[in-house]
């Protein structure tokens, strides 16, 4: 049997991704494994190196995208970002859903390739709301800030575009976009418990 199909997360910088894969993980713990990115950003407080993402330099980035080592990578906002084949391999071995959580060019990026993943993006109530949000996380500078305001807007137009998005998730109150993001993937959690309780 094809292992589970992976799921791409997207959505601006503040929307609540991270918070809603969190709680999803949490409450399915078996089900769900997360797809764990590069990035040369510098960690935050709290943040674990492998376990929210491989902190790498640029130079050790930059090779490994030269060495055919990434699905996909991108630059947002200062920082390069990227998806590794074998962060993907590692949960799909263990026959779990892979969850992606990357930007607007990743998506673009993936859709050229034969992942074949359900696309979720997660968006905020409005642009007022996520900066708002943004500012209160106090990860970021006014200038990080400003510049990943500026990617959620084109973030914000682009997910309107038939066809790019299988389900649009506002996040306004958390309890409901979890309960709606539960729903959108529930065939795909049944599937998986179904196979790991005949086994
Ligand atoms: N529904 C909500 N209502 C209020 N605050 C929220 C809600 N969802 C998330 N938040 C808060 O908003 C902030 C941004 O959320 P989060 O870090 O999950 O976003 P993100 O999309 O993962 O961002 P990034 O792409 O930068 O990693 C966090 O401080 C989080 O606690
Ligand atoms: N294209 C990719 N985008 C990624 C990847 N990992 C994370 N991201 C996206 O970057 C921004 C910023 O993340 P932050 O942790 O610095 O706040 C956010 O939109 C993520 O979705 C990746 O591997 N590829």
């Amino acid at each position: 049997m094809a292992g589970p199909r992976p799921v791409v997360f997207s959505g601006p910088s503040g929307a609540g991704k991270s918070t809603l894969l969190k709680k999803l993980m949490k409450e399915h713990e078996n089900v769900f494994g997360f797809s764990v990115s590069h990035t040369t950003r510098k960690p935050r407080p709290g943040e674990e190196n492998g376990k929210d993402y491989h902190f790498v330099t640029r130079e050790v980035m930059q090779g490994g995208i030269n060495n055919g080592e990434f699905i996909e990578y991108a630059e947002f906002s200062g920082n390069m970002y990227g998806t590794s084949k074998v962060a993907v391999q590692a949960v799909q071995a263990k026959n779990l859903i892979c969850i992606l959580d990357i930007d607007m060019q990743g998506v673009k990026s993936i859709k050229k390739t034969d992942l074949n993943p359900i696309y979720i993006s997660i968006q905020p109530p409005s642009l007022e709301v996520l900066d708002n949000r943004l500012r209160a996380r106090k990860t970021e500078s006014e200038e990080s800030l400003q510049r990943r305001l500026n990617a959620a807007k084109v973030d914000m137009e682009l997910s309107k575009e038939p066809g790019v998005f299988d389900v649009i998730v506002v996040n306004d109150r958390l309890e409901d976009a979890y309960v709606e993001l539960k729903q959108a993937l529930l065939e795909e959690i049944t599937k998986v418990k179904k196979v790991s309780a005949s086994s």
